[in-house]
């Protein structure tokens, strides 16, 4: 059985200004002790619907339940419980990681040995004197989640936190927010645009482009969605000819080369052997995984 959602929006719907409406029919299902990747472009709505979610934008259409209930008539007692990193939180860039901590722990009510804790978890705890001004930009994430990590909330919302990390930066946070889910069962939910990055710590993820919901589901969901996506591009002197040459194969014209369902290795150098004891030049046969990242490329060129 599915595990109860900890994030449950129907029919969400959101417009900045009367003319362009941002959200269309938003239901984001996000389970209990999951890590959700919510993935989409520049401007696909993702900031937005995670504004929404606490309570920075007003509700206009739909409904948001966290932790089964109403946002809004429980937004308190719910956001008590929510770690969020939406908005850069203003760090005192003449103070060390834990004086800034310090000042946010009264905001929060949390212990002083919290503040201890939330440094050792992110991994800061060694930065000592250094005033922040003098931290890089992974070090500076780092405090600004131990920031959010202060309430001890049991789910934490990031939007891009891996934007502008160098490569290490990226491995160190994606290994942090792996060992919140792991060691502290927090359930996350992660927005990005860059797939590939989510893609290895994720176990569920939602496509959102130009506001609307292309695919949610677990990973496993998506992989099995990728396999049966796979295709094999041809291209031959007469495709034409290789056309109905590969009938059972059940081709399609993709402008002016043809693509079929590719199942595996022994079925190319099949049709590899059809094509040319027929005669015809083959220029090209080329198996087009559909991956993570070619998911996203083929589902957000073929619904703009
Ligand atoms: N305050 C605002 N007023 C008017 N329009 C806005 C506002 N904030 C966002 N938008 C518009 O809403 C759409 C969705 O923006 P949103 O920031 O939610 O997308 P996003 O997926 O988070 O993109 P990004 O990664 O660029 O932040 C965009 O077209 C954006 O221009």
């Amino acid at each position: 059985m599915a595990n109860a959602p900890v994030i449950k929006t129907t029919g969400l719907s959101y417009h900045y200004s009367k003319e362009a409406q941002t959200l269309f029919d938003i239901n984001l299902h996000v389970e209990k002790g999951s890590i959700y990747g919510f993935l989409g472009p520049n401007g696909s709505g993702k900031t937005t619907t995670l504004s929404l979610l606490l309570g920075l934008l007003g509700n206009q259409q739909g409904d948001i339940e966290i932790f089964g209930q109403h946002l809004h008539s429980n937004r308190i007692d719910i956001l008590k419980k929510i770690g969020s990193l939406v908005e850069t939180p203003s760090l005192y860039a003449h103070l060390t990681a834990k004086e800034n901590l310090e000042i946010y722990r009264t905001v929060y009510g949390a212990s002083k040995e919290r503040v201890n804790e939330v440094l050792k978890i992110t991994g800061i705890e060694g930065t000592g004197q250094k005033t922040v001004k003098k931290f890089s930009l992974g070090m500076k994430q780092r405090l600004s989640i131990a920031l959010a990590l202060l309430p001890n909330p049991e789910l934490l919302i990031l939007d891009e936190p891996s934007n502008g990390l160098d490569p290490a930066g990226i491995i160190e946070l994606r290994e942090l927010i792996k060992r919140l889910n792991k060691d502290y069962g927090m359930t996350i939910l992660i927005s990005s645009h860059l797939l590939i990055e989510v893609e290895k710590m994720v176990s569920h993820v939602g496509i959102i482009f130009k506001g609307k919901m292309l695919f949610q589901g677990s990973l496993a969901e998506l992989h099995l969605f990728e396999q049966k996506g796979s295709k094999l591009l041809v291209d031959t002197s007469d495709n034409e000819a290789a056309l109905k040459l590969l009938q059972e194969h059940h081709p399609e014209w993709v402008g002016n080369t043809l693509a079929l369902p590719l199942k595996d290795r022994e079925q190319i150098a099949c049709i590899n052997r059809t094509l040319t004891q027929n005669n015809l030049d083959v220029y090209l046969l080329h198996p087009k995984e559909n991956n993570l990242e070619q998911l996203f490329i083929d589902l957000t060129s073929t619904k703009s």
